[in-house]
């Protein structure tokens, strides 16, 4: 694909990002009550969405832009020797499911990253979560995969591709961010 063409393609995802305006504000005001009440956010994702997971946990738990304090948010995709032993024993399908079975609590909220919205790894540990009583968001394409009916609520940026729904993805997590600076920033 030219750079134009991949260029048009992000404008054209960007540009139709209003239509999950309504979906981001909710998502925001439930990350807001759930840190309120003392929850925190638990991340996940697998290739680029792993990253995006550590990535924004990061911005929680150290800073965005806002000096405010710090905000409890883990990814679970950057403990090599959890990653490796369960996988090399159990299976990697359930390699974040366990780590929300160990983590995850009634009061925490959790976002799975799947672009295909079928991850099975991600599919399962949400359902884990379900289990535990926690708020499940899936953010994916805009078919929403399997994790369409399987989510509590889902982020479905507009697009089929996957490089521009993580790019949209980014987006809406870097939004959070500044919505999270907004309401609990004292600078
Ligand atoms: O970053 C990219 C592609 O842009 C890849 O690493 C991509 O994240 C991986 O293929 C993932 O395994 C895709 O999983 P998912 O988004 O469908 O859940
Ligand atoms: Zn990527």
């Amino acid at each position: 694909m030219s750079f134009e063409s991949a260029l048009q393609r992000h404008m054209q995802t960007f540009n139709r990002l209003p239509e999950i305006q309504a979906d981001v504000q909710a998502l925001a005001d439930q990350v807001a009550a759930t840190f309120a009440a003392g929850g925190k956010l638990l991340f996940m994702g697998n290739g680029g969405s792993a990253a995006d997971s550590q990535h924004l946990a990061a911005e929680f738990v150290v800073r965005y832009k806002a000096e405010r304090r710090a905000l409890p948010a883990i990814a679970l995709t950057v403990d090599s020797s959890i990653l490796t032993a369960h996988s090399n024993d159990y299976s990697f399908d359930s390699v974040f499911t366990r780590q929300i079975e160990a983590l995850c609590r009634p009061d925490d909220l959790v976002i799975g990253l799947s672009t295909s919205g079928n991850s099975a790894n991600v599919i399962s540990a949400i359902e884990a979560a379900q289990q535990i009583g926690a708020i499940c968001w899936a953010w994916t394409g805009e078919s929403g995969g399997k994790l369409d009916s399987i989510a509590d609520h889902l982020i479905k940026a507009p697009s089929t591709e996957t490089a521009r729904i993580q790019e949209a993805h980014i987006f809406i997590g870097h939004w959070l961010c500044e919505e999270m600076d907004r309401l609990l920033g004292s600078a």
